[in-house]
C-alpha cells in the first residue's frame, strides 16, 4: 500500500474515491434539478448527500478544490437560452439545520463585525427559484434565472408576462442600474391544477410546486409562461449604480417596495439571537398561512455596510444563514393503490407507499380523494412519488418521479365492486365522481366505520371502544355471525356475547391487518376475553361504557346516527330546535330547512334518513333500550317551551315523581310551578293524601290532574291533559280555559310547538283511549 502515492498525499484512495463519487452524484442531481427541473431525490436527501460530502472535506481540506461542489453555486444551465452575466455574483445560503448551527453563526458574527451595534433582519425562506431583474434607469431590461451565479439564461420575455413585476420603477430618482434579487414560486394550491392541465395533454407531470415554478419559467415559449399563475418575492439586491445612501437592508426594502416591487410582507428586525428564535418558532408553526411555500427562515445582518466587512465565500454570504425547517416532502416509492369505503359508502382510492419518515411521524398511506384525482396527479402504481405532509393535514401525493420511470408502472383502475361486500358501486346520483357502495346497512366496512364513529369523540364517546372493537363486532373470523348486524344491537351486547370473538386488529388508516413487526403475519386476537377465555378489563369497561352512553345529550345521539351531512354542529341545531328525535322526524322539510344551522340539503337527508325502514328499526331497538331520545329541557330558555304560561299546583304524594322531579318537568317544559291555587292557575296535580288545595281547586273550577293526568300533561301538552282531567266535578269550563291557555301558549313559544300541542296523529289515536279506562296509561307508541 506505500508507494509514492502516499508521499504525495495524506489523503487515503478510499476517501478520495468516495469523494469524486460524492461530487458526481451531487453534480447529476444538480442538473435534474436546475437544467431538467425535475429532480429525482427529494431536497433533504441532497442536502444530506451534500453535507457527507462538507464533511468528508473537513476530515480532508486537501478534498476541498475550487471546483467542489461544497464550493461552488448551484451548476449548468441550459443551452437554449442565451447566457448573461450577473454584474454582480448571485449566490447561495449557508445552512443551519439545528439550533446549535444557529448559535454557532450569530457567536461567529458577533465575533467578526467588529461592534456591537448591529441588527439581524428575519426572512421567510421562499421555496421557488431565484431570478436576477436588471432595471436600468428604472426600466426592466433583463431577467435571468441564478445559473452558476456568475452566468445565468436570459428568460427576459418570460419575466415580463408575470404581473407582480413592474416594467418601469415608480418612482422619481431611480438608480442608473439596480440589480433586483428575488425568488419566483408557484402557488400550492394552483399546483394540482397545472398538472392536471398537463397530465391531459399527456405531458410530465411536475413533482412539486418548486419544480412547477422553474419549468414554467424557463419555457422557450413565454406565452405558456404567461399561462402560469407565477408569483415573485424580492429578497436583495446585486449591483447599485448612481444612488446612494442605503444604510439598512430593511429599509432598502421599504424603497424597493415603494418603487413597486413585490417585497417581503413577513420580514422582522429583531437585536439578537432570541429574536431570530422567536420569529424562526413563529413561522415554524405558520408555514401555511403565508402566501408561498417556506422551507427554511433566512437570517441576515441588517446593516449593508457591516455585510461588506464580512465578506462572501466563493458560495455563500458570510452575512446571512438559512434555518431550514423539517422537510414535509420525502421521496417514496407507491407500492399500490387501494380503495378504502367510509361511513357514508364513499369508496375512495388511498395511496399505500413504502413507510418513511415525514415532519416528524411515519406515512404509510396517502390520500388520493377519488378516482379523477388519481387521473390528475399523473401518479402510476410503481411510481417515485413526491409525498408531502404538512403540519396535521393528511397526507397526500404530490406528483409523481417521472424521471424514474422503468416501464414496469401501471396505471390505477377504480374497482366496480366494493372490496368489502362485493356490491356493486355507483354513483348516488347521476354526475357525482365518487362511486358508493350501496349496501348501507350490511357493507361490513360502512358499519365498522359508522360504529367507530359513534363511539368516537364527537358522538357518544364510548371509552374502550376503538377501531378494533368496531371491527371485531362487525366482522370477526369467529363466530360467523357478527355480534351486531347493525348499530340498532349496540346497546344489547352482553358479555357472553362477545368472549368468543375473534378477528384481525385493523389498522385505522387503511382498514388492513395490522402485522406483528417480528413474524410480518396478520394479527389475530380474541379481542374481548383473555388467555384464560375470561373477559378482559377492557371489554367489561366497555359494556359499562356502552350502557352509561345512553344519557348522552340529543345532539350526541343524533351525531351518532351517521345521517348523512348531520355532523355534530346540524346535530347541535336540531336538538336545540327540536328537542327530541320524534319532533324531527315529524317536522316537514320547510321546518327542517327554516331552523338555524340546518340547511335544504340537510333537511332532505333527514327526510331521505328516516324514510328507511332499518334505520327505523334501529330508532325502535335503541328506545328500548332506554337511549335518550329527547332532551330535558337543561337549558332554561333554549328551545319549545309547551307548557310557557300555564301555572301548575302540585299537591299530595306521586309515585313517580318526587315533589322537586315533578317541580323540575314541569318548569323543563315552561310552565310556572306555584305553592298556592288561584283562580289564574291553569292545573292542579293531586297525589296520594292531597291536602286543602285539592278542595280550593275544586272549588275554583281548576282543571285537576291526577298523576296519570300529569304525564299526559308533561308529555303531550295542555290540551291532551285537559281532556283527561278528573271531570266529577263539572271540570269542562276549566278545561276550556286550559286549552285556551296551551294554545296562546304554544303560539307564544314558536311554532313547532303549536303543531307539537295540537300534533294531529297522535292526539286523535292518543286521547279517546287516555285517561278514563286504562288508568292513565298515556297511549302511543312509547
Ligand atoms: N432534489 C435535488 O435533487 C436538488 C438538487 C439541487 C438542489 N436542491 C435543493 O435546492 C435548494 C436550493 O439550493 P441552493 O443552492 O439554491 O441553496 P438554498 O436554497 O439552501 O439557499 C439559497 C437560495 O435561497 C433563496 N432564498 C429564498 N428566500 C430567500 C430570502 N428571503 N433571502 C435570500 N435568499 C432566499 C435564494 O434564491 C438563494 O439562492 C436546496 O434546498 C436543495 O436541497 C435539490
Ligand atoms: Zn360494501
Amino acid at each position: 500500500m506505500a508507494g509514492d502515492k502516499q508521499a504525495e498525499t495524506t489523503v487515503p484512495s478510499e476517501a478520495r474515491e468516495k469523494h469524486a463519487q460524492l461530487a458526481e452524484r451531487i453534480e447529476e442531481h444538480r442538473f435534474r434539478y436546475y437544467v431538467n427541473d425535475a429532480p429525482v431525490v427529494s431536497d433533504a436527501d441532497f442536502d444530506t448527500l451534500l453535507r457527507t460530502l462538507e464533511e468528508l472535506e473537513e476530515e480532508y481540506p486537501e478534498l476541498r478544490t475550487p471546483d467542489s461542489p461544497t464550493q461552488k453555486v448551484a451548476g449548468a444551465y441550459r443551452t437554449d437560452f442565451t447566457s448573461v452575466q450577473h454584474r454582480t455574483r448571485m449566490l447561495s445560503l449557508d445552512n443551519a439545520f439545528s439550533d446549535l448551527e444557529l448559535a454557532a453563526w450569530a457567536e461567529r458574527i458577533a465575533k467578526d463585525v467588529g461592534t456591537t451595534d448591529y441588527h439581524l433582519l428575519c426572512e421567510p425562506k421562499v421555496d421557488g427559484l431565484a431570478v436576477n431583474l436588471t432595471y436600468e434607469h428604472g426600466r426592466l431590461t433583463r431577467a435571468a434565472t441564478r445559473g452558476d451565479g456568475r452566468t445565468g439564461e436570459d428568460i427576459t420575455p418570460n419575466v415580463r408576462t408575470i404581473t407582480e413585476i413592474p416594467d418601469r420603477l415608480t418612482a422619481e430618482t431611480v438608480p442608473d442600474l439596480v440589480e433586483i434579487r428575488g425568488e419566483v414560486y408557484f402557488p400550492m394550491e394552483e399546483f394540482q391544477a397545472l398538472n392536471a392541465r398537463l397530465v391531459e395533454a399527456g405531458e410530465k407531470p411536475f413533482a412539486n410546486p418548486r419544480n412547477a415554478a422553474a419549468g414554467s419559467l424557463r419555457q422557450k415559449d413565454p406565452r405558456v409562461t404567461a399561462g402560469r399563475p407565477l408569483h415573485m418575492v424580492v429578497h436583495g439586491i446585486g449591483a447599485l449604480e448612481g444612488f446612494e445612501g442605503l444604510t439598512r437592508l430593511s429599509e432598502a426594502y421599504d424603497l424597493l417596495k415603494s418603487w413597486g416591487l413585490p417585497t417581503a410582507r413577513h420580514n422582522k428586525v429583531v437585536d439578537g439571537l432570541d429574536g431570530v428564535r422567536e420569529f424562526i418558532a413563529h413561522f415554524g408553526e405558520n408555514r401555511h398561512s403565508v402566501e408561498h411555500e417556506i422551507d427554511g427562515a433566512v437570517v441576515k445582518l441588517d446593516e449593508i455596510a457591516l455585510q461588506g466587512r464580512l465578506g462572501s465565500t466563493s458560495r455563500a454570504p458570510r452575512w446571512a444563514i438559512a434555518y431550514k425547517y423539517a422537510p414535509e416532502e420525502v421521496n417514496t416509492k407507491l407500492v399500490n393503490i387501494r380503495v378504502g369505503v367510509g361511513r357514508t359508502g364513499r369508496v375512495t382510492p388511498y395511496a399505500q407507499v413504502e413507510p418513511v419518515t415525514v415532519a416528524g411521524s411515519e406515512v404509510e398511506f396517502a390520500t388520493l380523494h377519488n378516482q379523477d384525482v388519481v387521473k390528475a396527479k399523473g401518479v402510476l402504481i410503481g411510481d417515485t412519488v413526491v409525498l408531502r405532509k404538512a403540519g396535521d393535514v393528511i397526507p397526500e401525493i404530490l406528483g409523481p418521479v417521472a424521471d424514474l420511470r422503468d416501464g414496469s408502472e401501471r396505471p390505477f383502475v377504480m374497482p366496480a365492486e366494493c372490496p368489502e361486500c362485493g356490491t356493486p358501486l355507483r354513483p348516488m346520483k347521476e354526475g357525482d365522481v365518487d362511486l358508493r357502495c350501496p349496501n348501507a346497512r350490511s357493507c361490513p366496512a360502512q358499519l365498522r366505520e359508522r360504529l367507530f364513529y359513534l363511539a368516537g369523540r364527537k358522538a357518544l364517546d364510548i371509552e374502550n371502544f376503538g377501531y378494533v372493537s368496531a371491527a371485531a363486532l362487525t366482522r370477526p373470523l369467529e363466530p360467523a355471525d357478527p355480534a351486531l348486524a347493525d348499530e340498532g344491537d349496540l346497546f344489547d351486547l352482553t358479555i357472553e356475547r362477545l368472549l368468543p370473538i375473534t378477528a384481525y386488529v385493523l389498522d385505522q388508516d387503511s382498514g388492513l391487518p395490522k402485522r406483528d413487526p417480528k413474524t410480518g403475519e396478520e394479527k389475530i386476537v380474541t379481542v374481548f376475553a383473555n388467555q384464560q377465555g375470561e373477559p378482559r378489563k377492557n371489554a367489561v369497561a366497555m359494556l359499562e361504557n356502552i350502557a352509561a352512553a345512553k344519557e348522552r345529550p340529543l345532539a350526541r345521539i343524533l351525531t351518532g346516527l351517521s345521517i348523512r351531512h348531520v355532523g355534530p354542529v346540524a346535530a347541535e341545531a336540531l336538538a336545540r330546535e327540536f328537542r327530541s328525535i320524534e319532533r324531527i322526524e315529524r317536522a316537514t322539510e320547510e321546518e327542517l330547512s327554516n331552523t338555524d344551522g340546518v340547511g335544504a340539503i340537510i333537511a332532505a337527508s333527514l327526510k331521505e334518513w328516516f324514510a328507511e325502514e332499518w334505520h327505523q328499526e334501529i330508532l325502535r331497538k335503541w328506545r328500548a333500550a332506554g337511549v335518550r331520545m329527547e332532551e330535558e329541557g337543561s337549558a332554561e330558555d333554549e328551545g319549545p317551551r309547551p307548557l310557557e304560561g300555564l301555572t301548575v299546583v302540585v299537591t299530595g304524594t306521586l309515585e313517580r315523581f318526587t315533589r322537586d322531579g315533578a317541580k323540575e318537568a314541569l318548569q323543563a317544559r315552561g310552565a310556572k310551578v306555584t305553592g298556592s291555587v288561584s283562580k289564574k292557575t291553569s292545573f292542579t296535580v293531586v297525589g296520594e293524601n292531597p291536602g286543602s288545595k285539592h278542595d280550593k281547586a275544586v272549588q275554583l273550577k281548576v282543571p285537576v290532574l291526577d298523576e296519570a293526568g300529569f304525564e299526559v300533561l308533561l308529555e303531550r301538552g295542555p290540551e291532551a291533559a285537559a281532556e283527561v282531567a278528573l271531570r266529577d266535578e263539572q271540570a269542562d269550563t276549566g278545561a276550556e280555559s286550559a286549552a285556551a291557555t296551551g294554545a296562546a301558549a304554544g303560539k307564544a313559544a314558536g311554532e313547532d310547538t303549536a303543531t307539537d300541542g295540537t300534533t294531529g296523529a297522535d292526539a286523535a289515536a292518543g286521547a279517546p283511549t287516555g285517561g278514563e279506562d286504562d288508568g292513565g296509561e298515556p297511549a302511543g307508541e312509547r
